[in-house]
């Protein structure tokens, strides 16, 4: 991903992140919101959490390339889709094509306004590369830094554009954690996409 030098984020100590605000443009991004809306299957996980079941605020839809592909997280076991819809096909595709990498599984996030929100949290290291298409509402994505990453990380936001892409990858899991946070004021929906490679 060398040729994307130039999107390298600063001033996160250990980590390997690519910031490309207009991976698309917003007129794409609005055409792909509505379309994903209307094909995927969103549902809202049913989570585990201390014991009690609770429903997961933003709801989700996911799909895998492999049908040996699945995944759990908070004793949630994902509804994973073996067969993509085809506009998610060829976001995929465009994805691939511009960081010159492959993914066999994207987990889409629907956030209906700025209550829904996701907890500060790590990705698996299984992950070794997560890109993050957002379209919608622009929500802030926080980085916070882990003891690990050294005395001068310090918190950063990043403002997530309709249309950017972000992308995580090296040791960001290991030394960093993410989130976005409720920002009641917002009404508006963002779906993100978030590509991942998962091992089989
Ligand atoms: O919505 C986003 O951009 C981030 C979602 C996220 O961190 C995740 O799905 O693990
Ligand atoms: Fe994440």
């Amino acid at each position: 991903m060398g040729h994307l030098d130039e999107y390298r984020v600063e001033d996160l100590p250990g980590a390997d992140v690519l910031y490309i605000p207009d991976f698309i443009p917003e007129e794409t991004a609005s055409e792909w919101y509505q379309a994903l809306e209307q094909s995927c299957t969103w549902y809202h996980p049913k989570l585990k959490v201390y014991g009690k079941e609770v429903s997961q605020s933003r709801s989700i839809a996911a799909y895998a390339t492999d049908p040996s592909i699945t995944v759990k997280y908070s004793g949630h076991t994902v509804n994973m889709i073996y067969t993509y819809p085809a506009i998610l096909q060829s976001i995929q595709e465009a994805v691939e094509e511009r960081l010159g990498v492959k993914f066999n599984h994207v987990m889409l996030n629907r956030y209906e306004n700025g209550m829904e929100y996701i907890g500060r949290h790590r990705d698996t290291k299984e992950n070794r590369v997560i890109a993050s298409l957002s379209l919608g509402a622009v929500r802030t994505f926080i980085f916070t830094p882990t003891k690990n990453a050294g005395e001068s990380a310090s918190i950063k936001k990043i403002p997530l554009l309709n249309g950017s892409l972000l992308v995580m990858k090296g040791d960001t899991q290991k030394l960093w954690r993410h989130e976005i946070p409720k920002e009641p004021k917002i009404l508006d929906g963002r779906i993100s996409l978030t590509f991942r490679q998962l091992d089989l």
